[in-house]
């Protein structure tokens, strides 16, 4: 039965791709068989009016909101099938509830894919004069940075050396949990992890957020930062023309973390010419040194390393947190796999510290870190491209310039894809573990993609994957863990960009030896 499913896949793929090639390349002559955008079935009426239309499907019209905009989406899937369109304010966006049409949109993908920008980041760039990150950039501008960043981040081998620097940090960690043992607020004390984690990354330097010697007082300003890049697509766009109290706000916030990484960026640059003028320099930088390697590289500018840094920093702190929180509520909750975990830990390290070595040698703990990321999906849509041209998926023709999202966060929980989905099964994650049927196991790789696919996916996968494992390592390999009593099994979300629970997770923390 898989195998015939796999089949049926292949062809289909084959097939695909063909029609994709042909469309792109002469859609003249194919065009016989290829139905017209406007044929895309979708809400009509008043609801493809621009904004107007939209605005219907939200509250107070209805009870969605930003935060449960996966219902939306999951809604027009049943409705209109796995191709629809709908009015997203101004424009139209096309919804591909299809494994097959995932695979075409990413794989596909033009060399410098597009992402619709985030309008509020946009003018906050554009009132303060800075260069935009990478997440706000197109076309060459955004190769241009991404390239040089690459290079530090996506090569395992390069990421992987940034593991002796994070294992202090989450040395210091456990070390307070030896002290305490509970982690009273999770999201909390992950975001001082996770800034500190960074802060190595960075500037190459111990921010004191464990320690509490830090300066910073982030937790709140990260909050308002990610809602309001959340929620501005969705509301009221005045905040381009004026400066709105609800721009106000966010630029508030957004001041106060950037401030905070370009003063360390500027202090670890002096630091680094102090050293130079004294000749210490070449033995500093016997450490892996990512600051210097991106602003001695051929094209890289100071502003345009600002503009990196800054993204990277404020990138990388409440994804991880977010997702260490989920991963750790799943394995207090399911003391089986947490059993399963620790043995793994056991037998590969024992009480040592993980490195590049061992990590190849524990499928289980990567499991569960994707596992745990495809059961609390940490985006409410999924990933979203902006057409460069013209393509033909699923018979349509969707011109460019027209965004299209794959709605990854629905498919990654959809019992089409993963048989009970709404259970923590890590083993699907394990090649060729027989405690699982076949139904059970991750075997459609467009569906899950947590990261997303391609030029334009996650830069910071490989860094946050590490991260994940050496602390979680660490953990269980020291306590064993429980929910605090008031803490409830199945967490609720809310999404500021990222998945978030709605209640504090308290974990409890039993010694091991
Ligand atoms: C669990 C943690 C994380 C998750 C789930 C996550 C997820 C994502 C996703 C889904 C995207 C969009 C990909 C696409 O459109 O195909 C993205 C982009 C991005 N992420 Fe992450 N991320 C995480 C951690 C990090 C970290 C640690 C950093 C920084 C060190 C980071 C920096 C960025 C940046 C800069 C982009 C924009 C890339 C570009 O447009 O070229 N992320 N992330």
């Amino acid at each position: 039965m898989a195998g015939i499913r796999q089949a049926a896949r292949i062809s289909a793929r084959g097939l695909l791709r063909h029609q994709h090639t042909a469309t792109s390349e002469n859609l003249g002559s194919a065009s016989k068989n290829v139905r017209p955008f406007d044929d895309i079935p979708g809400p009509s009426g008043i609801y493809s009016v621009p904004y107007l239309g939209t605005a219907f499907h939200f509250k107070p019209f209805t009870s969605i909101t930003v935060s449960t905009i996966y219902k939306l989406l999951r809604k027009f899937t049943d409705e209109y099938g796995d191709i629809m369109k709908f009015r997203a304010g101004k424009n139209w966006l096309v919804v591909l509830s299809n494994p097959l049409f995932s695979e075409q949109l990413l794989r596909d993908a033009d060399k410098y894919p597009a992402r619709p920008t985030i309008g509020i980041l946009d003018a906050y760039y554009k009132r303060q004069k800075l260069s935009p990150g990478l997440s706000s950039l197109q076309g060459e501008q955004w190769a241009n940075l991404r390239k040089p960043a690459n290079n530090q981040m996506m090569r395992p081998a390069v990421v992987s050396s940034y593991i002796p620097a994070l294992t202090p940090v989450a040395d210091d960690f456990i070390a307070i949990c030896r002290n305490s043992h509970r982690i009273d607020d999770c999201l909390k004390t992950m975001i001082n992890f996770t800034t500190e984690s960074i802060g190595m990354l960075c500037f190459n330097r111990r921010l004191g957020c464990l320690a509490g010697t830090a300066n910073l007082d982030f937790v709140e300003d990260l909050g308002i930062f990610f809602r309001g890049l959340a929620e501005s697509n969705h509301n009221s766009q005045a905040y381009k023309y004026f400066q709105t109290p609800f721009y106000k706000k966010f630029e508030k916030s957004a001041d106060n973390m950037y401030k905070v990484a370009a003063k360390e960026m500027h202090d670890a640059l002096n630091k680094m010419e102090e050293l130079r003028r004294e000749g210490k320099l070449e033995e500093y930088l016997k450490e892996p040194n990512f600051l210097y390697a991106l602003i001695s590289h051929p094209g890289m500018t100071l502003a345009k390393t600002q503009s990196l840094i800054l993204d990277l920093f404020v990138g990388g702190i409440d994804s991880t947190s977010n997702a260490l929180t989920f991963l750790w509520h799943e394995l207090a909750t399911h003391q089986e796999s947490q059993e399963r975990l620790y043995q793994e830990i056991r037998h590969v390290i024992g009480n040592k510290n993980l490195d590049v070595e061992a990590l190849t040698n524990m499928p289980y703990l990567k499991a569960c870190v994707k596992e745990s990321l495809r059961k609390n999906y940490p985006l409410s849509t999924g990933s979203i491209r902006r057409l460069k041209e013209d393509i033909v998926v699923g018979g349509y023709r969707i011109p460019k310039g027209t965004d299209v999202l794959v709605p990854l966060r629905n498919m990654s929980k959809d019992e089409k894809y993963f048989k009970n989905a709404d259970q923590f099964i890590p083993e699907r994650f394990l090649r060729g573990d027989k405690s699982i049927d076949d139904e059970t196991r991750h075997t459609e790789p467009f569906v899950y993609l947590p990261f997303g696919f391609g030029p334009r996916s996650c830069i910071g996968q490989r860094f946050a994957e590490n991260e994940m494992y050496i602390i979680t390592a660490k953990l269980f390999q020291a306590f064993q863990v429980s929910l605090a009593p008031e803490v409830p099994k199945q967490l609720q979300y809310t999404y500021r960009i990222f998945a978030c629970p709605t209640t504090k997770v308290t974990l409890l923390l039993k010694d091991r030896q």
